[in-house]
């Protein structure tokens, strides 16, 4: 009788075939490869995983929707975007995943950001499948009558994919609460029903209180654990972050509560360093330039004349004892890593999704850095999201002191999971990319082994 293990490949032509199917997708190849490397040598004593092909199947999303978004500008002239929802996989409960509004959205990185959900949702140990969606429009420069205009016609199309136990997106890059605030009400208006269908709301119309900190402050969290493990702490040290948006500013916000020093800030033009430290005053004054202005962080230095801007560059050659990147995928390659590390760079925890390349990972691991990735150590964002999910269909309100009790119970939990799978033996130094990549898998697996093939 023939194996039931025929299928079976091994790790490199897995990767070619992941790399013919998905030709040209160099986000989604580099995100399932960094999960598969540590998958193959995990699935070696399981031939039910093996022989069921759960990873080959989690690398397939269920489905990929794309459609027209078509908008009228402030001049009348017609526009046109595309947009998309990536339904990656809902074994273990409905999709769940943000929406990004940004020029550079395409297939790949949506393809990418709803594989890595899928991993990070089973961390938060809550019932989210992974998903993630989003367009190509630019909404730099728009206004708020133009991103009312594309947020509805977007919403026009995406209502029939979505719902409450089907698919709950939420924010992401280029979409924030104003945004979910325009979606919300259009699919309201289609549907004529309240439900809760996105998270990150507003919190007079079912919004968690916390949502809006829970990315930042959650990664912050986690930072703390993954400090303690190793007998350290916040108190005194120096960060530089980039990014200056909602996981940035939380992050940052949060840093300096625990005692940290957080030296940068940056947005796609360049960074400001402020030796002085970017207190909870300049934070306030960034949040209001950002999301009230939405204006540049160039700016920061005529208020802050202590402070200096690097156009063009990014935070990694500032001297730091941490280092968060919160801005976007693959902002932190190879050669940055080595600059972090020369300068002995303590810890490197990722508010953004897949901020560091392959390589630079590496660089990380092989001097023993205490790294944790944007799979488990941002997950705190879409932790409360499931809560804002379980109050809107309980029709309660929970408040910020028990919300955020939660949130560092819920990172303390992902931590943990994260030590107990990816402890190495020899010198106890914690791999925490193996330890999220097996803990958020297993979970998924068990429930796909029990549907059977479908
Ligand atoms: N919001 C959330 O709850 C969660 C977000 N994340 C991830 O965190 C990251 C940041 O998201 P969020 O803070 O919500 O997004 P925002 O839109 O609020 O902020 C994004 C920030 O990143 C900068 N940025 C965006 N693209 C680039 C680029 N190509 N190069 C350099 N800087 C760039 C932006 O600068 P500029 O204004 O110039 O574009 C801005 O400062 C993303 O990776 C996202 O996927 C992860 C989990 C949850
Ligand atoms: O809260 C959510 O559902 C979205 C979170 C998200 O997009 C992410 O974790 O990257």
């Amino acid at each position: 009788m023939a194996s039931k293990n025929h299928q079976a490949v091994d790790l490199d032509t897995f990767i070619e075939g992941l790399e013919k199917r998905n030709e040209g997708q160099t986000e989604f190849i580099q995100a399932v490869r960094e999960v598969a490397e540590d998958i193959f040598t995990f699935v070696k004593d399981r031939p039910d995983y093996q022989e069921a092909q759960i990873l080959r199947r989690i690398a397939e999303p269920d489905r990929i929707v794309s459609f027209r978004v078509c908008w009228e500008d402030d001049d009348h002239n017609i526009r046109v975007e595309r947009g998309w929802r990536v339904q990656n996989n809902n074994a273990i409960g409905p999709y769940k995943g943000g929406l990004r509004f940004h020029e550079s959205v395409n297939e790949s990185i949506l393809k990418f950001l709803a594989f890595e959900q899928t991993f990070k949702n089973s961390l938060t140990g809550l019932p989210l499948g992974g998903g993630k969606g989003g367009s190509n429009f630019n909404p730099k420069g728009k206004s708020d009558a133009e991103i009312m205009r594309f947020c509805q016609s977007f919403m026009t199309e995406l209502y029939r994919h979505i719902g409450p136990d089907t698919d709950v997106p939420a924010g992401d890059i280029g979409v924030g609460s104003r945004e979910i605030g325009y979606l919300f009400g259009q699919y309201k208006r289609i549907t004529g029903r309240w439900e809760g269908v996105l998270t990150g709301k507003g919190t007079a119309y079912g919004g968690s209180i916390m949502r809006p900190e829970a990315t930042g402050y959650g990664a912050v969290y986690f930072l703390r654990d993954m400090l303690r493990e190793a007998d350290e702490d916040i108190e005194g040290k120096s960060a530089v972050i980039s990014g200056a948006g909602n996981v940035a500013l939380h992050a940052a916000e949060k840093l300096c509560e625990l005692g940290g020093k957080v030296l940068t800030l940056s947005d796609s033009d360049g960074f400001v360093h402020d030796p002085d430290g970017i207190d909870a005053d300049k934070i306030a004054w960034v949040k209001e330039l950002k999301n009230e202005r939405r204006g540049r962080i160039s700016e920061y230095i005529e208020e802050y004349s202590g402070a200096t801007y690097h156009e063009g560059e990014a935070p990694w050659r500032v001297d730091c004892d941490i280092a968060m990147p919160c801005a976007t995928q693959n902002e932190l390659d190879e050669s940055d890593a080595k600059a972090l590390a020369d300068n002995d760079v303590m810890a490197v925890c990722e508010g953004a999704n897949m901020p560091t390349t392959m390589e630079g990972v590496k660089v990380f691991q092989d001097a023993e850095i205490l790294y944790a990735p944007g799979k488990a150590a941002n997950a705190g964002g879409v932790a409360v999201s499931g809560l804002e999910m379980s109050q809107n269909s309980e029709r309660v309100s929970w408040n910020r002191e028990k919300l955020d009790d939660m949130l560092t119970d819920l990172m303390e939990d992902i931590h943990g999971k994260c030590v107990e799978r990816g402890r190495s033996g020899d010198s106890g130094h914690v791999n925490y990319v193996k330890g999220a990549n097996i803990a958020g898998f297993e979970k998924v697996a068990d429930a796909m082994l029990a549907f059977g093939v479908v």
